[in-house]
């Protein structure tokens, strides 16, 4: 029997002054999958994560979290959303600890129950002792972690990643992307982990190879390398990239 995704998009479609970014791109996110949006620069992916986040509305399509709307239960499907921008989302000159109550009060979450999800969360990133650090004086590794907590407090089931390892060092990279394999793994948390680079692609459970604002595959990875026909997975994605548009 298979379970309700939890995130569905179907034909979203999106332009800017009449120029299309999206033009009929569909996704479905099952619990505990990790699926890589990889694209080239322009392909869509900032317009799709923008929609997924009800920052706007698609020009036509539906997005649901959870089984709700996000044009009409804006609020309940965004519940569902935990949300690491590739923009800081952090307060540079506040503590770590001022930051992460922020993000709770804003979800209405006790702050007695705030307090245990933090604690719980930085335990979990081995940031501990960070909690009264100002953000300006970490390292961007470091920050990145600390978005990923805040982004987790709320309890999403659904985890949005824009280019999160942007600018970081390879160690810090791989380290970001094991604890978020993890929370597919152990909290059944589905992930949307959009990224240029390829190697990052790779390790994801699902492909949604975007360009020029179309889906050129969809699909697991497995099945990919399939297709692939015993090319590598980096020489595959780039001659699914060269075929002319659809
Ligand atoms: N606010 C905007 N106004 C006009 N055009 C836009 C706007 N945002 C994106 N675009 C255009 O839409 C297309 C898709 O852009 P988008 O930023 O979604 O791609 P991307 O895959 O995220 O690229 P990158 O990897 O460079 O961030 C591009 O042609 C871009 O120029």
């Amino acid at each position: 029997m298979t379970t309700p995704p939890l995130l569905l998009a179907s034909d979203l479609h999106k332009a800017y002054n009449g120029k299309p970014a999206l033009k009929g791109v569909g996704l479905s996110l099952q619990a505990g999958e990790m699926c890589a949006l990889l694209g080239p620069n322009g392909a869509g992916k900032s317009t799709l994560l923008q929609l997924l986040t009800g920052l706007f509305n698609p020009d036509q399509g539906q997005i649901t979290v959870l089984g709700h709307d996000m044009q009409t239960q804006p609020a309940l499907a965004l519940r569902g959303l935990g949300v690491v921008f590739q923009q800081s989302a952090l307060d540079m000159d506040l503590p770590v600890l001022s930051n992460l109550l922020f993000h709770t009060d804003l979800h209405g979450i006790p702050r007695r129950t705030a307090r245990a999800r933090i604690d719980e969360g930085l335990a979990a990133m081995g940031l501990t002792d960070q909690g009264r650090a100002v953000v300006r004086s970490l390292s961007g590794g470091t920050r990145r972690k600390v978005e990923l907590v805040r982004a987790l407090l709320h309890q999403p089931q659904v985890l949005l990643m824009d280019e999160a390892t942007v600018g970081l060092d390879p160690g810090s990279r791989q380290q970001l992307l094991d604890t978020v394999r993890g929370l597919c793994r152990e909290r059944g948390m589905a992930v949307l982990w959009a990224t240029h680079l390829i190697e990052e692609a790779q390790m994801a459970d699902r492909l949604l190879l975007l360009h020029e604002g179309a889906a050129r595959f969809d699909g697991s990875v497995d099945a990919f390398m399939q297709a692939a026909q015993g090319s590598d997975f980096q020489t595959e994605v780039l001659r699914q990239l060269e075929k002319k548009g659809l």
